[in-house]
C-alpha cells in the first residue's frame, strides 16, 4: 500500500510570497513576543509561506540585556520564544527565519537564528559566524564578542527552496555567500540589526553586492528604529533579486513587508550572464600562488 501523503512534505515551490517582520523591540519580553506573533498573523493573512524576523527581536540589543533573555534551547518548557515560533510554524504551515536571539548553551551564549519548517520543527540553528567588534571614536563602539560566542558553521535549510542563513554582520563577508552560491542556495535570509553609523552607507549596498555577485535572492530583516535606546538601528528590511535589483524595501518604522519571489529569476538571469562559466579560476589561483611564492 503507498504511503499517506505527507501533508508537510513541500512541493517544489518556485513561486511564494515572503514577509519580513520589522518589528518594534521593547524590554518586555512577552510584549515582543505578542508583537512578533502579530505580524506573523498578519504576513500570513496576506499568504506568506517563508517570513523573516529581526536581530534580537525578543530582546533589546545591549550586551547589559542579552545574558538576562538569553534561553536554553534544549529545554523547551524554559524557553517561551521557541515554543511560540514553533506553533506559529506548525497552525499556520509556514517557514519561519526565526530573527535571532540569545541562547544559552552550556555556559556560552550565541546569538543564535532558529529555523522552523512548516510542520514546527526545528530544522536548524544558525549561531552568528562574524561576531560584530566595532569601534569607531565618538560614533559608535560596540564588541559582541565580550559577550558572545562565534558560531562556526554555515547553514542550509530546504523547505521553500534552498535557504541559506547569515545574521547581520555575517553579510560583510562575501565567502559565507559565495560558498551557499556553490552550494545551490536560492536566497540568503540575513536577520540583522545594522546601526545608523555604518547603515546609511553600506546596508544596501552589501545586500544588493551579495546577490548581484552570486545571482540569488537576498532578503534581510531589521527591528523597527528606537532612539532611545543605547544602539540606534538603522532598519530598512529588503529583498534583492538576483540581478541585485531591490524588490521591496522599508523605511524605519515598525512594519511587515511583504514581496513576491519568483526563483525562475534565479536560472534567467544565470543563462543571460553565466558568471559562473565566465570564472578564471585558474588566474586567481595563479595570483594567489605568485603573491606568496613572488
Ligand atoms: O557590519 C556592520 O556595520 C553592522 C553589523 C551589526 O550591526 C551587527 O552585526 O549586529
Amino acid at each position: 500500500m503507498a504511503d499517506a501523503p505527507n501533508p508537510f512534505q513541500l512541493p517544489n515551490i518556485t513561486k511564494f510570497k515572503i514577509a519580513l517582520c520589522q518589528l518594534s523591540i521593547t524590554s518586555d519580553k512577552n510584549q515582543n513576543l505578542d508583537r512578533a506573533s502579530r505580524s506573523i498573523r498578519l504576513s500570513v493573512e496576506q499568504g506568506a509561506k517563508l517570513l523573516v524576523l529581526p536581530e534580537m527581536w525578543n530582546c533589546p540589543y545591549s550586551s547589559d540585556y542579552f545574558a538576562k533573555y538569553a534561553e536554553d534551547f534544549d529545554n523547551r518548557d524554559a524557553s517561551p520564544t521557541l515554543s511560540m515560533l514553533s506553533e506559529a510554524a506548525c497552525c499556520h504551515g509556514i517557514t519561519i527565519i526565526g530573527g535571532s536571539l540569545p541562547e544559552w548553551d552550556h555556559g556560552r551564549l550565541y546569538n543564535t537564528c532558529c529555523i522552523f519548517g512548516p510542520d514546527g520543527r526545528l530544522k536548524a540553528k544558525h549561531r552568528k559566524i562574524h561576531l560584530f567588534d566595532i569601534d569607531i571614536p565618538g560614533e559608535i563602539s560596540f564588541k559582541e564578542s565580550d559577550t558572545f560566542t562565534a558560531g562556526d558553521q554555515p547553514t542550509i535549510v530546504d523547505t521553500v527552496g534552498r535557504i541559506g542563513i547569515g545574521i547581520c554582520h555575517d553579510i560583510r563577508f562575501p565567502e559565507l555567500a559565495a560558498l551557499y552560491r556553490k552550494r545551490g542556495v536560492d536566497i540568503i535570509c540575513y536577520p540583522g540589526a545594522f546601526n545608523v553609523s555604518t547603515g546609511e552607507l553600506l546596508w544596501e549596498l552589501v545586500q544588493r553586492a551579495r546577490a548581484v555577485d552570486n545571482q540569488l535572492f537576498v532578503a534581510t530583516c531589521s527591528p523597527s528604529r528606537n532612539s532611545t535606546g543605547s544602539y540606534t538601528t538603522w532598519g530598512h528590511s529588503t529583498l534583492v533579486g538576483p540581478s541585485g535589483e531591490i524588490i521591496v524595501t522599508s523605511g524605519h518604522e515598525e512594519t511587515t513587508v511583504i514581496a513576491q519571489i519568483d526563483y525562475s529569476n534565479i536560472q534567467l538571469q544565470r543563462k543571460s550572464l553565466p558568471l559562473d562559466d565566465q570564472k578564471r579560476e585558474d588566474i586567481y589561483k595563479f595570483i594567489d600562488a605568485h603573491e606568496l611564492n613572488p
